[in-house]
């Protein structure tokens, strides 16, 4: 199956270093010089470095000694100017007489050492996998390197992490252990700058992973401005986080949002938060350490934002009877072993749709753990996924991470977006399936688990087995039952699901009715965003409504031209001249069943009007409906 491997995502970085040792007039041939400190200088190296030594080896090395332990690899931390400052692990794979290149002190700057992983992350500013033939300099080329920058809060680089190996590893596993090595150093640095005085809020995309290092991680002065934040939290809110208030970027108050804190070394509770690009995310706040132990007021107690209670079955189906059909069939399979793929376009409800399964099912008492398998980084959903073993570095305190699969253990696993999960992470998952079990990055040893299984995809994934994108086996084993989920133009019970989201989104006081005029502008919209967008427009249109009856002005300009375009299209249409055979008749449509499907709930199940529609009989229709399960 065709992949990417780093050396093609790597191939211009790699020839522009190259280029650059050229103009710094290195040849292949030219003997790296080893710059070496003296003793006290190398001191004085450590003692400027001391918080980034420290909080590197007490505070993350531990976390994955055990995925690096059975390679010959080394750690290695440099300075921001590529000088070795530690280094850690096995040194086997050294080629006699290079043992000066690893030593505290070595300069790795491209300048000396020509291409190598430190030396080419520091000029191209990015994550970076040097393999063995890449290196410039004929002298280094016994070793394949990986290595990620340290940025500080203000995005400046304080040092780098490199493994360097005999290429024994999986090789993109070590660019993302590399990767979330640095992640995690630079979370710690930033817990360790502000969280005495700041709240540290978490961030992630469901509540299951806010416990990764991928998190974003905020820290908010108690006057409510942003001080600092992670690149990943830049990612969740937008750019132009800091010293703006965190009321900007977040639908909350602030004394809402401050009263959710927790102080201590304990867990802190999830809750759900939603940006003002209106994004749902989950987070959990971390009090000042100086404040932990004073007693806690809370004035108000109040969830951030309405409370995301799950909605059951009964709370989304109105009547359209595909959307019926889908329940019905995933209802059957929930207590069974066979896997659910959904179809559907983005914001049909599909996660929704997951968790009210879950809640009907015989697992509910057990975790439904969503994974969004596109907004994990390739290289890191391995470990995301399947989690890795802590290390035996400096004791038993230190815990690794279990990973989703495993907290999802008994109940239901949900992999939404399936169709994007990198090709590595595929094999393995795969494997999981087959034999049940899953072993942590950095383990031998195999845990069983016991998950349902339901995937989403919004694309076709037939289309990227065929591709060779998606593995044909790992199709088979995740597809028992394939739901298509109809998008929000084409349900007959819009109206009814319109007037559902009115009623959760309104404040009270609001009027309780949406006028017809209204409803028939919904009923008619093509609705590219689906239900999402219907919960937006909904909320703008509430919010500028106030206290007042919605309007057709209180519609956001955009969706309104979305409309208008339509129906210039439709009249366009309706003005060309028919085709002999119109698409009415569902002998000519590509999917002729579905086409029965959605007159049949034009007509609202009326069994004749339908058969008159396509100029059938009834018992064709009849016998058509009993195919698509509708009784
Ligand atoms: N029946 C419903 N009633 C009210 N809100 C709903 C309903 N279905 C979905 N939503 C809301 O619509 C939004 C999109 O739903 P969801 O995330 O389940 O869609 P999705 O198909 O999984 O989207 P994507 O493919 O982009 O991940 C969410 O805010 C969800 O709470």
């Amino acid at each position: 199956m065709k992949q990417q491997t780093t050396s093609d995502e790597f191939a211009e970085v790699i020839a522009a270093s190259w280029a650059r040792c050229q103009a710094f007039g290195l040849t292949h041939a030219s003997r790296p010089e080893y710059t070496h400190l003296d003793r006290p200088h190398r001191v004085l190296l450590r003692e400027q470095h001391q918080v980034l030594l420290e909080t590197t080896e007490c505070e993350v090395l531990p976390y994955y000694e055990n995925i690096l332990a059975n390679s010959r690899s080394l750690i290695m931390l440099s300075d921001a100017r590529g000088c070795i400052l530690n280094h850690w692990g096995d040194r086997r794979f050294i080629e006699p007489g290079r043992e000066g290149l690893f030593q505290d002190g070595t300069s790795w700057q491209e300048q000396v050492n020509g291409t190598n992983a430190i030396g080419t992350a520091i000029a191209c500013g990015q994550a970076i996998q040097v393999q063995r033939n890449e290196h410039f300099l004929t002298a280094n080329r016994f070793m394949v390197g990986c290595a990620a920058p340290i940025l500080d809060v203000e995005q400046n680089l304080v040092g780098v992490l490199n493994v360097s190996s005999d290429a024994y590893l999986p090789q993109a596993h070590t660019l993302g252990m590399v990767k979330l090595m640095s992640i995690s150093v630079e979370n710690r640095l930033m817990a360790r700058t502000y969280g005495a005085d700041c709240y540290l809020l978490t961030l992630n995309t469901n509540p299951d992973n806010l416990d990764s290092q991928w998190s974003g991680m905020v820290a908010i002065d108690p006057g409510g401005e942003v001080v600092a934040a992670n690149r990943r939290a830049g990612q969740l809110l937008g750019t132009g986080l800091l010293h703006n208030p965190i009321t900007e970027l977040l639908d909350t108050g602030l004394d809402t949002l401050l009263g959710q804190a927790e102080g201590g070394h304990g867990k802190t509770a999830a809750f759900q938060l939603i940006t003002r690009t209106r994004r749902r995310l989950f987070g959990c706040l971390k009090k000042p350490a100086q404040m932990a132990h004073t007693p806690v007021a809370k004035t108000d107690t109040a969830p951030s934002v309405r409370v995301d209670q799950p909605l059951s079955f009964a709370d989304i189906e109105f009547g359209d009877l595909q959307v019926r059909r889908c329940i019905s069939q995933a209802s059957r399979v929930a207590n069974k072993d066979i896997p659910i793929l959904i179809h559907g376009e983005t914001g049909v409800g599909k996660e929704v749709f997951v968790k009210a399964l879950h809640q009907a099912s015989e697992r509910s008492a057990h975790p439904v753990v969503a994974v969004n398998c596109a907004a994990i980084p390739s290289e890191l959903v391995e470990s995301e996924l399947f989690g890795y073993e802590k290390g035996a570095f400096t004791g038993a305190s230190i815990q690794g991470a279990s990973g989703l699969i495993r907290k999802a253990h008994q109940g239901m696993l949900f992999l939404d977006e399936i169709g994007e999960m990198p090709a590595h992470a595929q094999a393995r998952l795969l494997r999981v399936l087959q034999e049940r079990e899953v072993t942590p990055l950095g383990s031998t040893q195999a845990y069983p688990v016991d998950i349902r299984l339901v995937s989403a995809t919004n694309q076709p994934l037939r289309d990227k087995v065929e591709n060779g994108e998606f593995r044909r086996d790992l199709y088979y084993r995740i597809s028992g039952l394939n739901i298509e989920l109809p998008p929000l133009r084409e349900r007959s019970d819009r109206r009814a699901l319109v007037r559902k989201v009115h009623s959760l989104y309104r404040e009270p006081g609001q009027p309780a009715e949406l006028q017809e005029a209204i409803l028939d502008i919904f009923e008619q919209h093509p609705w590219p965003g689906n239900i999402r967008q219907l919960i937006n427009v909904m909320q703008v249109a509430l919010a500028i409504a106030d206290r007042d009856v919605v309007e057709t002005w209180h519609l956001p300009d955009d969706f309104m031209r979305d409309l208008t375009a339509l129906n210039h299209d439709k009249a366009r249409h309706d003005s060309a001249p028919q085709p002999a055979f119109s698409p009415r008749s569902f002998g000519t449509s590509p999917n002729p069943l579905e086409t029965l499907l959605e007159v049949y709930n034009q007509h609202q199940g009326n069994i004749s009007r339908t058969a008159r529609h396509f100029g059938f009989s009834r018992n064709t229709v009849y016998k058509r409906l009993r195919e698509l399960g509708v009784r």
